[in-house]
């Protein structure tokens, strides 16, 4: 028997506990303020003109649906990106984030001849490690979380990445970067840029919450931008799953920047050959609705309020569970709460409190300490305010 996803077995302990104050923090989804999950209305609206146009239910080329991964593409790069204009952009839709990811991570363990190291950050998501590992590449790791300031240790980060031998893959979260909701800061990304690319490296973006950590889709994109800007041919593994709510319907893509338009056409034909054994094509529902939303105006700007919505109702539970421990008289500095950035707010609490947390007052998190903010609401965030200084004190 084989043990329980560490992130979706804290689910089953939650719907175990008979404790009516119980609070899941534990899966990365957002909820809204009465803790149910949110069906965006622009994606209702999608969908129903989806439904209106009768449309048949072939199966999608093996890339998926074109009008999306070209929509897909101009969110990530901007509809004015030079990589776009000279069709530098392999773009394919992949199975979500993790699909996506995965799409990716097969191309570059067959095709990619300089390295078969994927370095990706310390901690990362969970799921990255056994993706990349099941394509049958090398994982390593390199410095980026500082557990003394709950923040980015960005000077071990570039002493680690500076060591990498050239041709080296880097994993880089574009933004809200799970677990920790730590990102680097503009110039920070500016300086990492550079010395991947004088180390000759190559950088692999893992961007599955655009618009959705800041409110903003294009300050989201800023890591991911700066690179092409810089000269980098990267890596963009994107998900919907969370920016537009689409959890289940598995929406995502995979781009590689190519140097050519030549070389763009033979990748594209590799990452066919790739995916034709592997799941064929893929699902179409999620995708209509995804580019019905990101090209029509009028679905675009409800979206972009939608989303914007979901990134300000998470940044406010972060202020109130930062004032809600000075309320309650704890005299740590819970700064990080508030300066961390997304779905997940790294809380420092050891494995100990995590537990105590759990037992004492069947609040339910990951044992590393990672609260999924979006599973916060103004009517259990002193619960967990109170719990959580009485387990720090
Ligand atoms: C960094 C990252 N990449 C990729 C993904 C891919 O998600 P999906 O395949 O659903 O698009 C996710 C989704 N995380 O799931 C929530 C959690 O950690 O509790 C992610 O966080």
């Amino acid at each position: 028997m084989g043990p329980p996803d560490a992130i979706l077995g804290v689910t089953e302990a939650f719907k175990r506990d008979t404790n009516p104050n119980k609070i899941n923090l534990g899966v990365g989804a957002y909820r809204d303020d009465n803790g149910k999950p949110y069906v965006l209305p622009s994606v209702l609206k999608a969908e129903d003109q989806i439904l209106q146009a009768n449309m048949d239910k072939e199966y999608a080329g093996i890339t998926g649906v074109p009008e999306f991964t070209k929509a897909a593409a101009e969110l990530a790069f901007g509809a004015d990106s030079p990589a776009l204009k000279n069709k530098l952009n392999a773009t394919t839709q992949g199975v979500s984030g993790t699909g996506s990811l995965r799409i990716g991570a097969s191309f570059f363990a067959k095709w990619y001849s300089k390295s078969k190291d994927f370095y990706i950050p310390t901690p990362s998501w969970g799921n990255h490690t056994p993706i990349f590992k099941h394509a049958g590449l090398e994982v390593k790791q390199y410095r980026y979380y500082d557990p003394s300031t709950c923040g980015f240790d960005f000077k071990g980060a570039m002493e680690d990445i500076s060591k990498i031998p050239e041709g080296g893959v880097v994993v880089l979260h574009a933004c809200a970067h799970n677990p920790t909701g730590v990102d680097p800061k503009p110039e920070q990304w500016q300086e990492m840029s550079q010395v991947i690319k004088k180390r000759g490296l190559f950088p692999f973006f893992d961007m599955a919450y655009q618009g959705f950590a800041s409110g903003d889709i294009d300050r989201d994109a800023f890591a991911v931008r700066q690179f092409i800007k810089d000269g980098h041919q990267v890596a963009l593994s994107q998900s919907f799953a969370k920016n537009m709510g689409l959890y289940g319907e598995r929406v995502g893509a995979f781009t590689l920047i190519c140097e050519s338009e030549e070389e763009m056409q033979r990748v594209m034909s590799q990452i066919k050959i790739l995916i034709r054994p592997m799941y064929s094509n893929p699902p179409i529902h999620g995708a209509r609705i995804a580019a019905r939303i990101l090209t029509t105006p009028d679905l675009r700007a409800q979206w972009l309020t939608e989303v914007k919505g979901m990134a300000d109702r998470i940044i406010s539970m972060r202020t109130q569970l930062r004032d809600g421990l000075k309320k309650e008289g704890s005299s740590r500095n819970w700064q990080h709460i508030t300066d961390q950035i997304g779905m997940f707010c790294f809380t420092g609490l050891n494995s100990s409190q995590v537990e105590r947390l759990t037992k004492e007052f069947s609040v339910y998190l990951t044992k590393d300490g990672r609260i999924s903010v979006a599973g916060l609401s103004s009517k259990n965030v002193g619960y967990l305010a109170k719990a959580m200084h009485e387990v720090t004190k």
